[in-house]
């Protein structure tokens, strides 16, 4: 068992922390004293969070059984903030005349690029749609800013440019950069992203303003997908593949210029990303950082790189007018729903965004939008399309939000088109009536009904992307937020409110082809009240993958590394703790040859480390199947109206161990049908899951072969098939473990977490251990996608972490010193033997791993 001492000399400023793990252990890490004081804040903060969610989480029920009786009586007022539209107008105002003196001094042509044929990249021809779309790009509000921002970035290493929403960064900044030129020495422009779905998104735009073939000159890099190729020179891609491509490459030498976009969103990847480039600026002088937000703290981040020079871009494309609620809101989900239905009865043609904060919310809210649309429709209204958007929704699923929305208007004789003013607005039942009377004594005229889609998504539509169509954004103020608590080892997302940053970001996803409205269901005191950036996440996340990627980054001392909040010191504690455990860490500290072996899986260390021991437990085949199904989104698909059938079939596919062989067993039978899509359907099954898990087993199994480990397996009609399996799983999650207790409950182990397992699994008996791949904290603490295991088999695996010398006492500990009295029993053997039993798996591990190089090498020369 780890014991950690934390001692404070705040004379000079010094801490200690001594991990001891019976004097096996030690290692001491110096740390600020400001470090220690915000650890103090961040548990505040976890705390604090935890508070709000249990206190949302009750009035969230009050007000769904009140507002179920209240549906469409309740009024929602709005306050027409027209003076919005006046700023708007006067910041325009004034920004095209500073846009016209800025043209007049620097005589800038937009199409200097194109008759420089040194700088450009240029082709013969080009089509209608290059034309239609370079004129849209001319009108961006940063087009006249190229010269300037070409000059700054030529004459420093680092610059920030703060740009409205949709003014162009960044599609039109990387463009730039080529016209630059920084293109022709070979290397490429790196433009990272937080998400997955704006890093394709905007690579698609561009490829098709510069009239290339995506995946040719302009391409994208999300984790498991790679769209490049040797003609790259502009390379969206997510923060996180970036920080994978600097542990292989430290210098990042293929790319001249790398853009930091949506920098505000501080992620855990671009927080570590911008201690890498701050370094890495004065090793590679021919480097050049850009910083990019429409909504940075600017100030930090000057001081973070050194006072570089700060591009302030004013002006958006279209007017965005903000509407707030008159009064709190007493429930935003209903609020939400109302609102959308309001605007697509009575609002002018336009397609409608809504954010909600989950996959839980988002698929009711398309239920119940539904629903209400199809008993308005025909009479009173157009079509309406309602379409998901969350992360754990396969890529083509979420690409559909991009499509075009449907045919806007249907024309209906005999029947007035009646547009009502918000003013007139007191309740939709009462505005249906009103409108009823309305057409009757119109009968002879004609109506015309509007149809639109509405995007229901999470916080991953908030940045960069564009929606073609969007004209109102619906924004409740809520987000899921993470937080974890490094004491328990639980990273969870809570419904929190978002900041005023976040805000400004999800009105900005309209006004970009066409003027706007955002409707902010809280007050504009609510508004003033947000706190105003988003909490970086390397504050509240659990930090091993983090660790491990720096140790592999070669930075070894991880408290004086460069971040720009650094983490809480008990959070990284526990990150090196577990990294201990796991055994991709040493006594010191340093990264273990098997660390360094799990560096390489894009996967968390928990899953690269059951990767590499499944080569021992000759489940290998099993085992890269099963981290590939771990590491997409769910592929089990329940249509609303067939949910009985769905479940029906699923069931079909389980295994009495639990869910682990159950998705095992799915990827199998996929697999012996040939990859069959139509099969993947009639099974109720998400066709995209299964088709990522294979191109990402692939890819594991690569890297495995690369590392010289052997894809070992066993005869599924061998006793121990299931058992190597389940055991392999006990290799990465000894961690991650519940016991049923007397009374019936489950609890984790170590932690005396009460949990319950989650309803969706296909467990069907209450077994004595559950390992499980994930703690989801609601209303209630659930754990997800479970599996019995053998209490032998972690005295066994993990007997490191499973020392009874340090550990609680209780049940569980009974229980153990049972089972280790049992082996000593039937091994004629001491306890104390196992102690070393971690390390010399580890050296197993490596030992295993040597042999079959040798072996291979021998093989070769023979
Ligand atoms: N997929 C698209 N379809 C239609 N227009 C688009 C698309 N992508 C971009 N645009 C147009 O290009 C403009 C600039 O988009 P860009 O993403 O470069 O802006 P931005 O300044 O980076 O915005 P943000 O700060 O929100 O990321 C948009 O306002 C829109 O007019």
């Amino acid at each position: 068992m780890l014991t950690m001492h934390l001692n404070i000399i705040s004379d000079n400023k010094i801490n200690k922390i001594n991990f001891n793990n019976n004097n096996k252990i030690n290692l001491i890490i110096k740390i600020q004293q400001n470090q220690f004081q915000q650890q103090n804040q961040q548990n505040q903060f976890n705390q604090q969070n935890q508070q709000n969610q249990f206190n949302h989480q009750n009035q969230q029920n009050q007000f769904n059984h009140q507002n179920q009786q209240n549906q469409f009586n309740h009024q929602n007022q709005f306050n027409h903030q027209n003076q919005n539209q006046n700023q708007f107008n006067q910041q325009n105002q004034f920004q095209f005349n500073h846009q016209n003196q800025q043209n007049q001094f620097n005589k800038f042509n937009p199409n200097t690029f194109i008759q420089n044929p040194n700088l450009s990249f240029k082709r013969k021809t080009y089509s209608a749609r290059y034309y239609e779309l370079k004129k849209k790009r001319e009108n961006l509000p940063i087009f006249a800013h190229k010269e300037e921002i070409l000059q700054k970035i030529k004459e420093n290493k680092v610059i920030i440019l703060c740009g409205e929403t949709g003014c162009g960064k960044t599609t039109q900044v990387p463009q730039f950069l080529i016209d630059g030129g920084y293109h022709l020495t070979g290397k490429q422009i790196a433009c990272t992203q937080p998400r997955r779905v704006a890093a394709l998104n905007v690579a698609n735009r561009v490829s098709q303003e510069m009239d290339v073939v995506l995946g040719e000159e302009v391409g994208y890099t999300i984790r498991f997908e790679d769209k490049t190729s040797s003609k790259t020179i502009i390379r969206y891609l997510t923060d996180g593949m970036l920080l994978r491509e600097a542990m292989f490459d430290h210098s990042l030498s293929k790319y001249s210029v790398i853009i930091i976009d949506e920098a505000h969103e501080r992620t855990l990847s671009t927080d570590i990303l911008l201690g890498l480039l701050k370094q890495l600026i004065n090793k590679r002088q021919d480097l050049k950082i850009i910083i990019m937000s429409a909504t940075l703290e600017s100030e930090k981040f000057k001081q973070f790189f050194i006072d570089p020079p700060v591009l302030e871009i004013s002006g958006r494309m279209f007017p965005v007018e903000i509407l707030y609620s008159q009064v709190p809101e007493e429930d935003y989900f209903e609020s939400a729903i109302r609102t959308v239905m309001q605007i697509h009865i009575y609002e002018q043609p336009g397609d409608i965004l809504l954010f909600l904060t989950g996959e839980e919310e988002i698929e009711e809210a398309c239920k119940r939008i539904k629903k209400n649309a199809s008993q308005l429709q025909g009479d009173l209204c157009g079509k309406l399309r309602v379409l998901p958007l969350y992360s754990a929704l396969p890529p083509d699923v979420q690409q559909k939000v991009f499509d075009d929305p449907p045919n806007h208007i249907r024309i209906q004789h005999n029947t007035k088109r009646e547009i009502l003013s918000h003013e007139k607005t007191r309740n939709l039942g009462e505005k249906v009536e009103q409108k009823e009377e309305k057409e009757k004594s119109n009968e002879d005229e004609e109506k015309i009904l509007y149809s639109r889609k509405v995007v229901i998504a999470t916080n991953i539509a908030e940045t960069s992307i564009t929606i073609d169509g969007i004209v109102y954004v619906v924004d409740p103020g809520f987000s899921k937020q993470k937080v974890y608590n490094p004491r328990n080892r639980v990273e969870s997302l809570l419904i929190t409110p978002i900041s005023k940053a976040s805000a400004n970001q999800r009105t900005g996803r309209a006004g970009r082809t066409k003027p706007g409205k955002c409707y902010r269901i809280y007050t504009k005191q609510g508004y003033e009240e947000l706190q105003d950036q988003n909490n970086p996440e390397i504050l509240c996340s659990n930090l091993s993958s983090v660790v491990l990627t720096l140790l592999k980054l070669q930075v070894e001392d991880l408290v004086h590394f460069d971040y720009m909040d650094p983490p809480p010191p008990e959070t990284l504690m526990r990150a090196l703790e577990s990294l201990n455990y796991l055994g991709a860490l040493d006594s010191d500290g340093k990264l273990t040859s098997l660390g360094n072996l799990m560096s390489e899986y894009p996967l968390d260390p928990t899953l690269s480390k059951m990767v590499i021991a499944s080569s021992r437990h000759n489940c290998a085949r099993e085992i890269l199947s099963l981290a590939a199904m771990l590491s997409v989104p769910s592929p089990f698909f329940c249509p609303k109206e067939k949910t009985q059938q769905a479940n029906d079939t699923h069931f079909e596919f389980h295994h009495e161990s639990g869910d682990h062989i159950t998705l095992l067993n799915i990827f199998h039978e996929w697999k012996s049908r040939n990859s069959n899509t139509d099969w993947a359907y009639d099974s109720y099954l998400n066709f995209r899951s299964l088709k990522n898990a294979e191109n990402i087993r692939k890819q594991l199994s690569d890297i495995m072969i690369r590392q010289n480990f052997k894809i070992t397996h066993t005869s599924i009609h061998h006793p121990d098939y299931y058992k190597n399996i389940q055991k392999c799983l006990v290799e990465g999650f000894f961690m991650q473990v519940a016991h049923l207790e007397s009374s019936g409950k489950y609890m984790i182990i170590k932690d005396k977490q009460p949990v319950e397992i989650h309803p969706s699994s296909f467990l069907q008996e209450k077994p004595n251990w559950v390992l499980y791949n994930e703690f989801i904290l609601t209303s209630k603490n659930y754990i997800r996608t479970c599996t019995k295991i053998e209490g032998e088999w972690l005295i066994e695996i993990a007997s490191h972490y499973y020392d009874l010398s340090n550990f609680p006492k209780g049940s569980v500990k009974r229980e153990l010193e049972k089972l280790y009295l049992r082996k000593a029993f039937r091994n004629k053997s001491f306890i104390s033997s196992n102690q070393n039993q971690n390390q010399n798996q580890n050296q197993f591990e490596l030992k295993f791993r040597e042999k079959s190089i040798r072996k291979k090498r021998f093989s070769k020369l023979n």
